[in-house]
Parts: C-alpha cells; structure tokens; sequence
C-alpha cells in the first residue's frame, strides 16, 4: 500500500467507527463530518496530501526496503547523517503546513514507533518481552501508513510519592489477566491528544513500577478495539469560522481520557508487559527520547516563526515597532527562536551511530529545548497579550463585519497600517493563539505534552556530564580527594 493520502486516511478513520464519548453522548456517524472533528481531520488529511502530491513527493517519502513502494518519511531509520537532515526536513515541510499548530501530526509517533522498533535488540531475551512484534509491527504500520495516538501517564488521583493504588477495581491501567489469546487491560490512562482519530493507540508505559508492575507494558492496539473508550473534554472550537476562529475551527485536536474495559491485547501486539525494569529501561536507553525531541523541537520552531511572525505584524499594524520596551520584547522570541535553531542543529551535527546503527541526534542538546521551552510558550504568549493590549479585545466578529455597523467598524477600529478587517483578522489570530480557550490549553500543551518539565529537567541534570567541570574546580582549588 505504501504512503496514503488525505483520502485513504479520512475513509480509513470513518471505517473505524471509534467508540468516542462527547458531551455525555457516543459520536455517531463518519467522525470526519462532525463539527468538533473535521476541523483537525480536514487538516491532517491535508498532510497526507502532501505525500503524494509531485511537488513534494520526494521529500516526503522513500521507498519501501520490502515492496519498493513510496512510504512516509517519518518511519525511515535513519543511517547516515543525510538520512537524519531528510528526516527534519520532512518534518518542517508538515509543521509548515500547520504552523506548527498540530501537537500530533502524523510525524511525532510515526517517530517513536520508528525509535522504538530501532532498538528492539534491547527486549531481546528479557522476561515478557516480544522484540520480533515490535519490529514486525514497525514494518506493517510503516507500509500502511498508519496514524497513532499515544497515551503513557496514569490517572492523576494522588501523585504523591508513597501512593499504592488499593481500590477494588483498577484505575490505573493495568494486566488483570493473561490467557492464552493475549493479555487483558483495565483501567484507564490520563490522556490521548487525538484520541479516536487515529488508526492505532500506543501504550506505554514510563516511570518507576516497584509496587505497580502490571502497569508496565508498551503494545498497539486498533483504536476500535472492543472495550477502548475515548472520553473527550469540552471542544475548545470557538465556531466554524476561520475569520473568528482562525486557529480552533482548523486545529483544535481534542484531548480525550483513554478507557481499557477489559482490552484484549492480542499476543502479536504486546511488546512487553509486567515488567517494570524493562519499562524503565527501554524507554531511558531506546532512541525515544531523541527522535521524539527531533521531531518536536523542529515543530516547535516552525511554531515559533508563527509567533514572531504575529508579534511583529501586532506591532506594524498599530506602529508600536519603534519604542524599545517593544522590541526588546519582540527580541525576547527573536532569542527563543535562534535558541531552539541552535539546540537543533547542535543535536543533528552531533549524531551519532547508536549500537542498533541508526544515526540517533545527540539527546542532550534536545533535553535542554525540552526544558526550556515550556518556560519561553508562556512568556511568548505574555508578549503577544502585552503588546495587543485592548487590541486583544476589541474583536468583532465576522458577522458585525457583515452588519448595518461596519461603516463603524472601518472607522474606529482602522489600524495605522490596515483596514479595520484585516487589522481584527490579524489580532483574532493573536487572541485565538493566546487567550481563547484553544489558545490557553496550546499553552498547557507546550508545558506538559511530552511529560512534567520539572522532571524532564531532572533527567537533563542526572544525564548531563558535569564531573569534568567540578574537576576543573577542584584542580584550580587544589582540593584533597573526596572522602
Ligand atoms: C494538552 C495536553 C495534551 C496531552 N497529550 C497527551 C497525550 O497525547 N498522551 C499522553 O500520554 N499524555 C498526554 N498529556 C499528559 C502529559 O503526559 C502529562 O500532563 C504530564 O506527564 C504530567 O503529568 P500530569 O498532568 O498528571 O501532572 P502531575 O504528574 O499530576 O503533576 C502535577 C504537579 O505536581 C508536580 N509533581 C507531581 N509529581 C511529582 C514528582 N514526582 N516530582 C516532582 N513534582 C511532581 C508536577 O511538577 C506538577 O506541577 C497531555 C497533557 C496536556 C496538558
């Protein structure tokens, strides 16, 4: 079959006939016709479009290694250096496509599963442990082109550190049985991005299991597998609009509560299961970490040129370009922006070959813009917020536009550099990318999508190789050795 286009993909996800709950009430009929769906799907179907179409084609695909057909790009392992800049240039060529917008284009899990399967060699002889499925599942997703949500994180009902779950029935996902047709899940998993939207659910599992290792497992399943429910939040589409809701009615992805009753895993989807120090391992010493954070670091700075892009055109359309305060602001997304360019090209010139010979970008200059741009997404958006002012409120919708007032509109709400239209076109961008419900949670996600900042720093601080600094301390202050 090889790479597919939006068509394939939206008849594919139809055909599924998800079981997803909304408002307390199953979606019925083709998911990608429904009002809070087809935004997202339209979109991403747009992506796949790209696959195929001549202009791109090439930079979006490589032949399959078993039938020669053209499969996505994103699923490649890459061997060389080359390889690896083919791979991000894939990957901006889709966030360009969104702006960025999309947390789960096809890319980010087509990667995990890419790294995942890379690095199967480490499930080999362990306990409960299934490289060949894992492998074998690579192959078969990456020549059908299938599209994954993900879902790692327990319910969040008590994080603290000596919490041991003793409820009668499970609420965090866990084994409750293993027969001969596979192992059975129950239970649920904090959260799915797109959950429902796409062919597959990859679950896994990261953390530390000592009292908990039924929870740790990693498998696929179909997203229609009986028993898997996905329990959407309030849409945050402000209306279908894209004058009033340019980035809600396009992006707006869903978050969904993931629910295992009773899940059958059949056998040839299970990669690993009740084991804990396999979990844990696999995910610190897989490829995960590092393709991931390719993929997400070269989103997050397509997203970033869209801010600034914002930012910039805010401060034309009302001439406020020419006090300082403002473009030390602007500025300050100007050094974010470079910041993550330099963290991306520091993490491809330093690749290497990994011991399963993929050429795998150096983690450390990745963990470092995981860390720091949950904490730059905030200040951006209170750049976006200070520079619009009012402007960020006096928004009238399209419909005014279309009213008896507009001789109204275009007199008072005129901007020195553009007509009143486009000068509400362009702050309802501001205001749907940083204060609207969509635009808040777009905060949110940057800060907690891909795990707790906190402990993502904890990582980059236990991994970091400090010692030869404090040596360098130690010699300059003559020290004794350690005792
Ligand atoms: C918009 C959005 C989309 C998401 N999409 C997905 C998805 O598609 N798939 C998926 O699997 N997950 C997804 N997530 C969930 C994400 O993985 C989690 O938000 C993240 O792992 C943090 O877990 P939590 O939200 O339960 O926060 P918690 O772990 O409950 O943390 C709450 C607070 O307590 C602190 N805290 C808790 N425990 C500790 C500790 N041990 N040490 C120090 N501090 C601690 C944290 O720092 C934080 O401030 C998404 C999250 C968001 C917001």
């Amino acid at each position: 079959m090889g790479a597919i286009n939006g068509k394939a993909y939206i008849e594919r996800i139809d055909s599924l006939d998800n079981e997803i709950w909304l408002d307390g009430k199953r979606v019925e009929g083709p998911i990608s016709s429904h009002p809070v769906f087809k935004g997202i799907i339209q979109e991403k179907a747009a992506l796949y479009d790209m696959q195929l179409d001549p202009r791109y084609k090439d930079k979006m695909t490589f032949r399959s290694p078993e039938t020669g057909e053209p499969i996505g790009l994103s699923y490649m392992q890459p061997k060389s250096m080359e390889d690896l800049k083919k791979r991000r240039e894939m990957m901006e060529h889709w966030a360009t496509r969104s702006f960025g917008m999309m947390g789960r284009s096809p890319d980010y899990l087509n990667s995990v599963l890419m790294s995942f399967a890379s690095c199967a060699g480490f499930l080999e002889g362990k306990e409960n442990s299934y490289p060949q499925n894992l492998v074998a599942f690579y192959k078969m997703a990456r020549e059908k082109d299938l599209s994954f949500t993900h879902t790692f994180v327990s319910p969040q009902i008590n994080r603290s550190q000596i919490y041991v779950e003793t409820s009668k029935e499970p609420i965090a996902a866990k084994v409750v049985d293993v027969n001969p047709d596979g192992i059975v899940i129950k239970g649920a998993r904090l959260l799915a991005t797109q959950g429902g939207l796409t062919d597959e659910v990859l679950v896994f599992s990261v953390g530390k299991f000592l009292f908990n290792e039924d929870e740790a497992f990693a498998f696929s399943i179909p997203s229609n597998t009986k028993g898997l429910k996905f329990i959407c939040r309030d849409t945050f589409i402000g209306g279908a609009s894209p004058f009033n809701h340019p980035l809600s009615s396009r992006y707006e992805e869903m978050d969904s509560v993931v629910v295992f009753d009773n899940v059958l895993v059949p056998w040839d989807r299970v990669f690993y299961y009740n084991d804990g120090e396999v979990a844990e391992e696999f995910i610190k010493q897989s490829s995960f970490h590092a393709f991931a954070k390719h993929q997400v670091v070269t989103r997050q700075i397509v997203k970033t040129e869209f801010i600034l892009g914002i930012a910039q055109l805010l401060t034309e359309t009302i001439k406020v370009n020419g006090y300082q305060h403002i473009q030390e602001k602007v500025s300050e997304i100007i050094v974010g922006l470079e910041t993550m360019k330099a963290l991306l090209e520091k993490a491809e010139n330093h690749a290497s070959t990994d011991k399963h010979g993929v050429m795998r970008p150096d983690v450390i200059p990745l963990n470092t813009a995981s860390a720091v741009y949950p904490k730059l997404y905030p200040r951006f958006t209170e750049i976006i917020q200070i520079i619009g002012a009012s402007g960020m409120i006096t928004i009238p919708t399209e419909n005014a536009f279309q009213s008896s007032i507009r001789s109204d509109l275009d007199q008072y709400l005129q901007g020195a550099t553009k007509s009143a239209e486009d000068r509400v076109k362009i702050f309802r961008l501001a205001w749907d990318l940083t204060m609207s419900s969509f635009g808040m949670r777009g905060m949110q996600y940057e800060r907690y999508f891909f795990g707790d900042p906190i402990r993502i720093a904890s990582i980059l601080y236990d991994e970091y190789p400090k010692e030869p600094y404090v040596k360098a301390v130690k010699e300059f202050l003559q020290l004794k050795e350690d005792q």
